[in-house]
């Protein structure tokens, strides 16, 4: 499969060596035309104020969000996740708006409260995951339709929406292929199937 990164800024590279990992192709994506590569897309940790005044700037914004409504499957970690929520706790105005999540950036305190745990999060593997958190948001609230995956000290730090996935930490920075696998396998593949069944 084809797995676009949005490449504007933040953790691209660790991302495509995940995907190349597992035997897929990685693509960066910079331009509209690159979404016609793709199958699905990760939205990378980095900044998120940073990646929302790129997004706009390219006209990438509607471009992706047009794509995540029309069931493209997407992935963001940490400013990922920020990017996809409708509601952003102290901030008037969201990004991308796709995901019934309200989320608190820097979350769990400044960059010298980054902190590592392990955790096992069953819809993804009977085994335990390293999870990494760098100044991450958090889930406050979540609509109806969000599966709450794992929570950290009864925090939500990851969810999914149908086609959306969100994780406030960064398993692209550990050794473990068991987060990508979940979203290659069960995401991304399902939406596929689920499209090739209309025809
Ligand atoms: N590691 C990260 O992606 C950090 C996110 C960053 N604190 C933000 O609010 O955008």
């Amino acid at each position: 499969m084809n797995i676009g990164v949005l490449a504007l800024q933040g953790g691209v590279i660790e991302h495509l060596k995940q995907i190349e990992a597992l035997g897929h192709k990685g693509i960066e994506v910079k331009v509209a035309e690159d979404f016609e590569k793709i199958d699905a897309i990760i939205l990378p940790g980095g900044e998120s104020t940073t990646i929302g005044k790129l997004l706009r700037i390219t006209g990438l914004m509607e471009c992706l969000r047009e794509k995540i409504q029309g069931g493209m499957p997407v992935w963001g970690t940490c400013a990922g996740m920020i990017l996809l929520a409708k509601e952003i706790e102290n901030q008037p105005f969201n990004y991308l708006g796709v995901m019934d999540i309200k989320v608190r950036r820097n979350a769990f305190g400044t960059q010298i409260d980054s902190f590592k745990t392990k955790k096992v999060i069953k819809s993804v593997s009977d085994k335990e995951i390293e999870l990494v958190f760098i100044r991450a948001p958090y889930v406050l609230e979540a609509g109806t339709d969000v599966d709450i995956l794992c929570e950290v000290n009864g925090n939500i730090v990851a969810a999914r929406q149908g086609n959306i996935l969100a994780t406030s930490f960064h398993p692209e920075l550990t050794n473990d292929l068991s987060f990508m696998r979940f979203f290659i396998e069960e995401i991304v593949h399902s939406s596929l199937v689920d499209n090739l069944s209309i025809y």
